[in-house]
């Protein structure tokens, strides 16, 4: 499989205040600090979990792949609407920011330690406010789960509240 790396990242450019989440807050030291890209018109997550993460010795804790998606889900819906309104990161314009209303996740297969894991996301608009992310997770060439995740543009009562 192609060697692939997420070069530009939406969560590089979350304004600080909301750069702590505990999967992809770039600021939060002990988060998994995932980091999502476009790759062509899907989205990408790349992510390799530490051994610690496993469910079942060999391979990987179900609550960190549905974390995964959640987190993946989240940056897709803001890379798009991001681009839709006319900017790409790096541009200087402040991404929009999403939460996550709802998330399934189903477990196709055993999901294996030690190698990165490809969260592949197709984002669809619901309505400006309303997103819902597809997301296939691959470990090497298998595809091991498959999420949907619904996401609603952030309410600003979330704000400040993070202390
Ligand atoms: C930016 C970096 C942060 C990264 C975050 C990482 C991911 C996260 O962990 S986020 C944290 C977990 N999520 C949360 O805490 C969210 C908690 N929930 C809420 O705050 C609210 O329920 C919220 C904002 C999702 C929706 O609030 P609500 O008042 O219903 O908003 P409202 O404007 O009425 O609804 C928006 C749309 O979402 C829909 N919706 C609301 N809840 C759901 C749901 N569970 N499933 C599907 N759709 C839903 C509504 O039906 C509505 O759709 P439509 O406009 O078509 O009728």
């Amino acid at each position: 499989m192609e060697e692939l790396k997420v070069e530009k990242a939406i969560q590089d450019i979350y304004p600080d205040d909301i750069a702590w989440c505990y999967g992809c807050g770039r600021l939060n030291d002990d988060g998994h600090h995932l980091r999502t890209g476009w790759h062509g018109d899907k989205t990408i997550t790349i992510y390799t979990p530490e051994s610690k993460y496993m469910g079942i010795p060999g391979f990987i804790y179900g609550g960190l792949i549905a974390s995964l998606i959640d987190c993946h889900g989240t940056g897709s819906a803001a890379l798009a609407l991001h681009r839709k309104n006319g900017h790409e990161i790096g541009d200087g314009a402040e991404p929009p920011r999403f939460v996550t209303a709802n998330l399934n996740v189903d477990f196709l297969k055993p999901t294996p330690q030690h190698v990165p894991l490809k969260a592949i996301g197709t984002v669809e608009e619901i309505h400006p406010k309303k997103w819902k992310v597809e997301t296939e997770v691959y470990a090497q060439d298998t595809l091991c789960a498959r999420g949907t995740v619904v996401l609603v543009v952030m309410p600003s009562t979330f704000l400040n509240k993070n202390d």
